[in-house]
Order: structure tokens, then sequence, then C-alpha cells
């Protein structure tokens, strides 16, 4: 309900009640002082009988008094008078006229009483005032009554009684009362209509505010209010203008900054204010999101926790995370709909050996595959689940295409990705940084845990992931073979060829170890010239096996250097752990027993580990 309603309502209710109010006290009153004029009519008319009826009796023409009394009734008001003799009198004087020995009810009853008697009755339809007054006796004045009545003092000689029509009076009161109520009632419509014409510009101005406000709700904040007044009402509408223009250019602002850090312009229709919100909601969780990654401790924390944001945040549930192993020009899939995996549910696998292959790590750029279905031959969804569609986003890290996200739609989750495909970019943006940090330092730090000039794990590695290679064997219950290799009579080469040449050889052992065992076995430069090979799952049995054919592989080995062919021999000492000893470097001191033994007996020749080396050799 507005407020000329409200106001309207409000005075005509007050204009009811107040016309009720006054009618009512009105018609009251009028009753009460009609009723107290006719009774003073009667009063003084009954009076004006006694006394003419006196004097009749004075003047003997008592006989002509029925005359009086049709005279009488000539008076304005007065339909009947009529008087009515008490029975004392009766008996004194006889019955009189024909009417005055028929007394009525309350004739009889004002008779008895010598109490007056006035009311309205009705007659015929019509509504008269009646009043019946007693003839008192009395003693005094001149002639006093009981001079010619035979009775005592105070009784009732007779009575008048008058009838007066009120409808006289009764057209006055409606006339009146009318009168009063038009007056409230136009007084009320005139009240009603100025409280209008003064509302006006208040209604109009809520009016203009509420529509402003509801613009505003929208997104809209250019509506500019009429100033219609130049009062409080007017101040409101020149307030309100102000604040939504502070509001809009405040907003433009905020949307210009917040669009600028999405790379999203603000598309036509749309609520400016709720996509700044969501914007701004969008790019604080990216803060913390950031924070959190920066938190992590490897990449692999950085690529779970995308993948969880994809899930929770975008409500993805295929997507693929892929890393470019650049040294090894290859593309690794990490994540596949939220669980780790290593092959590609949603491209051809070649992309994994051929990262040319990948559109988006070939270009650089991101790869629309909903508005151009067909820009990518290496997506290859399974035909089983149906039509998707694709969006690919490169993470760059070193000015290169370091890691792939691919999300993966069906066509009618196509907006929806397309919407949510700025704020994704901005989370990857934040990725970014924190990954090469990361992919830097793990590159660091896998440099101080690897030999460079052959590539294989140093002797700090095997110090740190030996808990771990402990754990694994204890846990599967399997054994480690440990063997450690020695070139024998190295230092000739050196001696005779130059260092560089001995480092030729080394590299070519280094190679010729690495092919002779299996990729997941850990092939170490413990020292100079000296080997650790750990094969997992193995014991020494094996080892001595595999010990072997790399004993025959190096002395089959021929190392080209300028003109002359270097050929070496290697000894090897094998240990089981925990075959031989619970400890595991205890095992790596046995295995290095019994290669002190190879040595000794004649080098070129792979020997086992043995008890009794321990108790032979305790000064070793
Ligand atoms: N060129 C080169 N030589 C190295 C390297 N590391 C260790 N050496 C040399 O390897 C030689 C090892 O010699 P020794 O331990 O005395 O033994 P060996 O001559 O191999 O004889 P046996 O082990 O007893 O058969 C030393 O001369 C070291 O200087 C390296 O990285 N490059």
């Amino acid at each position: 309900m507005n407020l000329n309603t409200k106001v309207t309502l409000f005075f005509s209710a007050i204009a009811v009640s107040l016309l009720a109010v006054l009618v009512a006290i009105s018609l009251y009153a009028f009753r009460t002082f009609s009723i107290a004029s006719a009774t003073d009519h009667i009063r003084s008319a009954g009076e004006l009988v006694r006394v003419a009826l006196t004097e009749s009796m004075i003047n003997g023409v008592i006989d002509r008094r029925e005359s009086f009394l049709k005279r009488i009734l000539e008076v304005q008001g007065l339909r009947s008078a009529r008087v009515v003799r008490s029975p004392e009198v009766e008996r004194q004087f006889g019955r009189g006229l024909n009417l005055e020995s028929q007394a009525d009810a309350i004739e009889r009853q004002v008779m008895a009483s010598g109490k007056p008697s006035f009311g309205v009755i009705e007659e015929d339809g019509e509504t008269f005032f009646r009043g019946t007054i007693p003839y008192i006796a009395t003693a005094h004045g001149t002639p006093n009554c009981l001079q010619c009545h035979q009775v005592t003092e105070g009784s009732v000689l007779g009575t008048v009684t008058m009838t007066m029509s009120i409808d006289g009076l009764r057209d006055k009161a409606v006339l009146t009362v009318g009168g009063i109520a038009g007056a409230v009632t136009l007084f009320a419509v005139l009240l009603v209509l100025l409280a209008r014409r003064m509302l006006r510009p208040i209604s109009n101005t809520a009016a203009a505010v509420e529509a402003a406000v509801q613009k505003a709700l929208d997104g809209d904040f250019k509506t500019q209010i009429e100033q219609r007044t130049k009062d409080e009402i007017g101040q409101i509408a020149r307030d309100m203008n102000r604040l939504l223009a502070f509001l809009d250019s405040g907003l433009n602002r905020i949307g210009t900054s917040v669009a600028r850090l999405t790379e999203r312009p603000a598309t036509p229709g749309e609520n400016l204010l709720t996509a700044t919100i969501d914007m701004v909601e969008g790019l604080s969780k990216a803060a913390h999101f950031k924070q959190a990654i920066e938190e992590d401790e490897t990449k692999s924390e950085i690529y779970t926790r995308l993948s969880s944001t994809l899930q929770k945040e975008f409500g993805r549930q295929e997507f693929s995370l892929y890393e470019i192993l650049s040294h090894k020009k290859q593309m690794k899939s990490l994540i596949v709909d939220g669980r780790p995996a290593d092959g590609c549910r949603w491209c051809d696998p070649e992309i994994l050996v051929r990262p040319e292959a990948c559109r988006v790590r070939r270009t650089g750029h991101p790869v629309d595959g909903i508005d151009n279905p067909e820009i990518c031959y290496a997506f290859q969804p399974p035909p089983e689940v149906g039509p998707r569609r694709h969006v690919c986003f490169p993470i760059i890290q070193s000015g290169a295409v370091g890691s792939i996200v691919q999300i993966v739609c069906t066509p009618d989750e196509e907006k929806k990705l397309h919407e949510c495909a700025p704020l994704l970019q901005v989370y990857l943006r934040e990725t970014a940084p924190v990954l090469e940090t990361k992919r830097l330092m793990e590159n660091l730090r896998d440099a101080t845990l690897r030999d460079p000039m052959t590539g294989l794990n140093n002797r700090r590695f095997l110090e740190e992931y030996v808990d771990t290679l402990i754990a694994g064997v204890q846990r599967k219950r399997a054994h480690a073979a440990i063997m450690m290799l020695d070139l024998d009579f190295f230092k000739m080469v050196n001696d005779t060829y130059g260092h560089d040449a001995g480092d030729t050889v080394i590299k070519a052992l280094a190679g010729v170890l690495k092919q002779a065992v299996r990729a997941s076995d850990l092939v170490i430069r413990y020292g100079g010239e000296e080997f650790l090979i750990i094969l997992l799952d193995s014991n020494a049995e094996h080892a001595c096996l595999i010990g072997e054919k790399i004993r025959g592989e190096v002395e089959a080995m021929k190392v080209q250097i300028g003109g002359t062919v270097i050929q070496k021999t290697i000894s090897i000492g094998i240990a089981d752990f925990p075959g031989d000893s619970a400890t595991f470097w205890q095992a790596v001191k046995f295995a290095d027993l019994a290669l002190y033994q190879a040595k000794e007996t004649g080098r070129n020749r792979v020997i086992r580990f043995t008890p009794e080396m321990w108790t032979t050799d305790e000064d070793y």
C-alpha cells in the first residue's frame, strides 16, 4: 500500500469516526433539548390552562371551557389538550365534559402519584411528545384551590394532558445533523486532497528512489531522481543522486580494475554489481589459493590442490593436468578427472611422447574447443562418453609452456565453462610463478643429488633416499642386492692418458652400468671410480648374475681416446639386504668387503659377501 492510499484511508477513517461522534452527540443533544423544550412548552401550556380554568370558574364561564380547550389547540405545535377530573372533583362538581372523566392509564397513574409524566409516543404512525401534568390543590394564592374545592391541600384535582408533534423538531435535527455531516465530510475531503497534494512530492520521490534502488540492485547506477521540491524531500533526491553517481563511478573503477585483473571485459546487459562481487570474491579465493600453493612443498602437492580447486570451486569433474618434461621433450599426464594418472583419457596418447602434437604446447596459447570444436585433433574423448568439448590453458613457466590444464565439458555446459574461464585463468596465472619456483628448486635440489659428469645419482642422494628405500623393502618383505663396483687399476688411465681420458672412461662405464639394470634400480656414483648399484626386489644370487654380466660388458667395453682404445676391467662385491645384515649401511659395508676380496683375489671378478670376510678382515 503506497503512502497516498495510506493517507487517504487514514484521513477517511478519522473523518468517518469524527462524523459518527458528531452525529451521535448532535442527535443526543437534539433529543435532550427537544424533550426539555417540549416539556417546558407543555408545562407552560398546562399552567395556562389551569389559570384559564380558574379564571373561568371565578368569572362563572367554566361551562365554556370546552371552547377554550379547542382554541388552545391553535397554538403551533400543540396537537391535543384535555383535562380530566379527579374522582374528588367529580364527586363535588359532577362528571363534567364528556372526556373529563375518562382518564387513561397514564392519567390515572399521574393522579395517583401526583407527579407529571412526559414521554414520546407513537400514534397512527406518527411520533408525538405527550405530557400529563397533575393539578395539585394548594392553599396559597387568591383565590386558592381550597376555597372552591372541597379537598385537602396537596390532593390532585385533575390532570391536563397535551400532545405535541415533534416532527418539526426532528426535521430540524435531521437538517442540522445533515449540515454537520456534510461540513465534516467536505472538510475531510478537502483535508485528504490537501494531504495528498502535500504528499505527492514525497510519494513521487519515494517511488523514484524505489525504482532507482531496484535498478541499482540490477547493476545500473545511472538513474537520476527528479528533484521536485527544495525542502527535505528535494534534499533526499539530491543526496540519492550523489550517492548513485558515487557508486556508479566507484563501481566502474572497481569493475575496470577487476576486468583488467581477470582479462574479462563486462558483457552488455550483465549486472555489473553482482559480476564485480563475484569476480572480487573469485580474486580473493585465488589469492588464498596462491598463498596455499606457496606453502606447498612439492609440485605434486600444487597439482593436487589445483585439481581439487577445479572440482570444488569450478565444479569441474572432467579435466586433465599435464606437465612438460622439457629435458626429455615429453609430456607427462599427472591428473585425470581428479585422480592421479599417467595416461591420457581425453587426448591422443601420442602427445605424451610427442608434445608438439598438443596444440597448447605448440602455440603457447589457450585452445578453445567450444567456439571451434575441430581446433585440436589431439582431443579425442572416448566415444562411449558422448559428445564433449574442451578448453585447454597453458601455464607458462620460464617463458615456455610448463604445464597444461585441460577442461572437458558436455555441450550444455559450454556457457558455464566460458563464464568461469577468466577466473580459471587468474588461478593459472597465480599458479605459474609458484610452479616455476618449485621447479627451479627441485632442479636445484636434483643437481645436488646428482653427479654432473655421469648424470647418475650421487652418494648424498643415497643418504637422503635410504630411509624410503629401507621402508619399501621392509614393507614388501623383499630383498635388495647391493653391488659395489670399482674399476681395476684406473689410476693407470689417468697416469698414462691423462685425467680427461679417465673421465671419458668413467662416463662410458656409467652408460654401461645404467644399461645393465632396470630403470627402477639405482646406479650411484659412490666415489671417484667407485659405483654402487642397488637392485630392488632382487637378492644376492640374482645380483651375481647381473654382476657377472656387467663385468663381461665392462671387459668388452672399448673406449676410444684419440687414436688409442682403452679397455678396462672391473671388480664387483655383492651383499644382500637384509639377507646379510638387517642394517642397510652394514650391508653396504659387506658389499665393500666383498669388493675388497675381489681386488685381493686378482680383480676382474664378482665376489658375493660371506660372513667369514667380516671376521677374517676385521681390520679392514
Ligand atoms: N679421471 C678421473 N680420475 C678419477 C676420478 N675420480 C677418481 N679418479 C682417480 O681414480 C684413481 C683411483 O685409484 P686407486 O683408488 O688408487 O686404485 P686403482 O688405480 O683404480 O687400482 P685398484 O682400485 O686397486 O684396482 C685415482 O687416481 C683417482 O685420482 C675422476 O672423476 N676422474
